[in-house]
Parts: structure tokens; sequence; C-alpha cells
């Protein structure tokens, strides 16, 4: 069973009434970044290869900060921290207005016990505008049993990184 958007927000912080959603919290914009070198997945090592921060837009010097994107393969940073409680499963969803202007977010499986906040692959295969902060995704949870807990590379990813 997929839990409410109340109970979803228990977990994400911080969280303002506009997330909740009847069946998720919705996530926001902090950092984008493009790839620069390749990465390297072995069989038993992964490494992220070298990525540059994208500069937002100088373009009329909008407040709040914007990205202004042309089509190609982004990296996101959500700007919440995220906790996927024991016995459950996320899944991150693109807001249905970013596909509708022709973006897509590739998401992954949020395991049971990670901790941190997360990251999402923006496609844009259409010039795009993006507020620095703006709702880009949505998280939901689902009820799954698991052995063990989160305990990766990626645990308490970006915790402590700065929002400057
Ligand atoms: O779209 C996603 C999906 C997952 N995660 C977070 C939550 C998840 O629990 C963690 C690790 O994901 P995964 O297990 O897929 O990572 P991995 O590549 O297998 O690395 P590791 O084995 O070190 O966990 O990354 C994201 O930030 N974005």
């Amino acid at each position: 069973m997929y839990r409410d958007g109340a109970y979803v927000s228990e977990h994400v912080r911080p969280t303002t009434h506009a997330q909740i959603q009847p069946n998720g919290v919705d996530l926001t914009l902090d950092a984008i970044f493009e790839p620069l070198e390749p990465g390297r997945i072995t069989r038993n090592d992964t490494e992220i290869g070298k990525r540059q921060r994208v500069a937002s837009a100088e373009l009329d010097r909008k407040v709040p900060e914007t990205y202004y994107l042309e089509p190609g393969g982004y990296v996101v940073r959500y700007d919440e921290v995220v906790e996927i409680p024991e016995g459950h499963v996320g899944f991150v969803y693109p807001r249905s207005s970013l596909m509708r202007n022709g973006c897509m977010l590739d998401t992954a499986v949020w395991d049971a016990g990670y901790e941190g906040r997360g990251e999402g692959l923006l496609e844009v295969h259409h010039d795009i505008e993006l507020e620095r902060g703006a709702r880009i995704a949505q998280l939901v949870f689902a009820e799954a049993d698991h052995e063990g807990t989160y305990e990766g590379t990626y645990q308490g990813e970006n915790y402590e990184t700065p929002r400057d």
C-alpha cells in the first residue's frame, strides 16, 4: 500500500504546506550539475565522473536564482533531506508540469534506511527555465518488506552541503 502525503511529509525536511500532495511530497530543486568526464562502474566499484555545477542564468538577474537549460542530460540535487522509514521503499516521479514542458526526471529506488539529499537525472528535451527552489518531483512511499536497511555509498549524502 502507498502511504499518504501527510505521512511522507514526516520524513522530508523542510516541508512547506504547498509541497504536501494527496499521495506524496513534492521535492524542490537545489543545484544542477553537468557531467564532464566519464564515470566508471565495475563489478566491485563505482566512480562518479567529475561534474560541473551549472550556473544560474545571469540574464535579467532574476531573483530567486533561475537556471536556463538547453537540451541535454543534467544531474539535479533536491533541496530536502529525505529519510526512508523502515518497512517502506521510496519512488520519485517527475512533476507532471516538467513532463508537459518536454522534460523528464529519471530516478532509481530509494531504499529503506536511506537518509540524505538525493539526486536525479533531468532530461531536457526542450529548453526550459527552472527556478531554484521550484517543485520538480514527487516522492511517494510504498510499504515494503526488506532485509536490513541501506548502508551504501550514498548514506548521508549532501547532508552537510551548505545551501549557498
Ligand atoms: O533516483 C534516486 C534513487 C535513489 N537515490 C538515493 C536513495 C538510495 O537509497 C540511494 C542509493 O541508491 P542505489 O542503491 O541505487 O545506489 P547504488 O548505485 O546501488 O550504490 P550503493 O550500492 O553504494 O548503494 O540513492 C537517489 O538519490 N536518487
